[in-house]
């Protein structure tokens, strides 16, 4: 598991940690990781040419530090302090070891090899000050290696907003814990690829994170597994009712998803039935409506249903439901919020912002904030579809990031296929939080391992490719 605390979480266990330490040693422990993941990246550090860009605060200290312990190993060192201040020791520091400072960044940064981003970290607010702006951008168009410490300046540590200029890192060294920001766009694309150090504040930290992130051990415990005595009943039948006369391709991906999701059958209910059996001829077919159906277990409700009927029905049952797309259309929270069994609400920006009555932009802007709203209105658990989805479920645990998502899956029909996904594993008996951040994670993995050639996918292959995720997630 990936854990993310908030500033103020992290602020305190650093207080309490340092109460322990010696003066200075958790920078120290800091700038040590720093230097060191900075040489990996270098690969030869003797004549590399690092710029140091250094804030008023602690952020810097840990910059120059960093720096010292490269320009002790060899490399050509140049500071360019860009606040008010600068952290005296570390500078001194710095210079001790053979660092210059410049008050000329883009002569440095024409030159650089690998520039460290110290403007800000979690003491940071609002985007990058204007002096800091051409800076950022020079870094950005050097051919420098640029990593941003703790995160990159310019973002919000505890939402992942971005609110005017920030930095772009290749690489971002983050210390004690990672920070929501680091897990959820847009800030996270800023981050590059992210790397944790340990300066022992595991010690410190509350064990119930702000957020979390699953991998691969954590999604391989969640999933089902059948039993010598399972038979599909008792696997769970998972209940589609998608597709219409105009869409009749989301019943069929809506299916793909959930017969690939674990439960033991897939009841389709609706009037695709023959394009769903010319597919999948293993599904079990009714065209409704799904109270007639038979039992199922979990529903899945809306892909490409345009105005067929059926979700109020679904909503009516005593099972758990998912909804998406078209079942999402004109819902209002009392339909969700009277239900007694768990409802996974799965919408993508746009229908997000729909059920909160905003723009789309506002939604995508911040993802955090429109991920809570809609648990807290609705009551129920909700995927917050995009590059990186979230999960918010409304008794407060930790919101999930999914760390799998590529820009691939931005596909037609790829959603469709996702819902089945959830919705099986819902049928297969996982709580709605873990259902939907499993289905996540194994529709992401599926479309980077169908992409692994960097070629586009279609849903059809994302579906394909999941009993592939699904073995690479068990079987490590
Ligand atoms: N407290 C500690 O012992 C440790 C702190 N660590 C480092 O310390 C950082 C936090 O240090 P600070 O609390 O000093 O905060 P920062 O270094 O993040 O920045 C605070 C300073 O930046 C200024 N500032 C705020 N927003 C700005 C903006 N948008 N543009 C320019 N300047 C801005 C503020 O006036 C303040 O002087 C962490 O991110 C981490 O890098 C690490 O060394 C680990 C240990
Ligand atoms: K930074």
């Amino acid at each position: 598991m990936r854990n993310a605390h908030r500033v103020e979480t992290v602020r305190a266990a650093e207080a309490a940690l340092m109460a322990r330490l010696p003066e200075g040693a958790l920078m120290q422990r800091a700038a040590a990781g720093l230097a060191a993941a900075c040489c990996s990246l270098l690969g030869r550090v003797y004549g590399a040419r690092v710029v140091l860009l250094v804030g008023s605060g602690d952020n810097g200290g840990d910059t120059l530090y960093a720096g010292a312990r490269l320009a002790r190993r060899g490399a050509g060192v140049t500071a360019v302090p860009l606040g008010a201040r600068v952290h005296e020791a570390g500078l001194a520091a710095l210079r001790a070891a053979g660092g210059r400072v410049s008050d000329d960044p883009f002569e440095a940064l024409a030159a650089a090899d690998l520039v460290l981003d110290g403007i800000t970290g979690i003491g940071g607010r609002g985007g990058l000050r204007p002096e800091a702006v051409p800076v950022a951008r020079a870094a950005r168009g050097s051919d420098a290696v640029v990593v941003a410490v703790d995160l990159p300046s310019g973002i919000d540590a505890d939402t992942g907003e971005v609110s005017g200029e920030a930095l772009r890192a290749d690489a971002t060294v983050t210390f004690g814990t990672y920070k929501p920001g680091l897990l959820i766009d847009p800030a996270r694309e800023y981050a590059g690829a992210v790397r944790l150090v340990d300066i022992g504040l595991g010690a410190t930290l509350p064990s119930v994170p702000d957020m979390e992130a699953l991998q691969h051990e954590d999604v391989a415990r969640l999933l089902p597994v059948p039993f010598a005595s399972s038979d599909k009943y008792r696997r769970g039948v998972v209940g589609v009712v998608a597709g219409s006369a105009r869409y009749p391709g989301a019943a069929v991906l809506a299916v793909a998803g959930a017969l690939r999701g674990g439960a033991g059958a897939v009841r389709y209910v609706g009037p695709a039935t023959d394009a769903v059996l010319a597919r999948f001829p293993e599904t079990l077919v009714h065209p409704g409506p799904p109270e007639k159906a038979g039992r199922v277990q979990a529903w899945v409700a809306g892909p490409g249903l345009g105005d067929e009927p059926g979700v109020a029905e679904v909503l009516a049952s005593d099972v758990p439901v998912l909804l998406d797309a078209d079942g999402l259309r004109d819902l209002s929270p009392e339909a969700v919020r009277g239900r007694a069994a768990p409802t996974l609400l799965t919408p993508h920006a746009g229908e997000a912002a729909a059920l909160l009555g905003v723009e789309r932009a506002e939604v995508e802007a911040h993802r955090l904030w429109a991920v809570r709203e809609l648990t807290a209105r609705f009551g129920a658990t909700v995927l917050l579809k995009g590059s990186t989805t979230l999960v918010a479920d409304p008794d407060g645990a930790p919101v999930r990031a999914n760390p799998t998502g590529t820009p691939w899956l931005a596909t037609a029909g790829s959603g469709d296929v996702l819902s089945g996904l959830a919705g099986s594993l819902l049928a297969a008996g996982l709580p709605a939080r873990d259902a939907a951040s499993a289905a996540a994670y194994l529709h992401g993995l599926a479309a980077r391992l169908t992409s692994a050639t960097a070629t586009p996918v279609t849903a059809t292959d994302v579906a394909a490719t999941l009993p592939r995720a699904w073995s690479d997630v068990t079987t490590v």
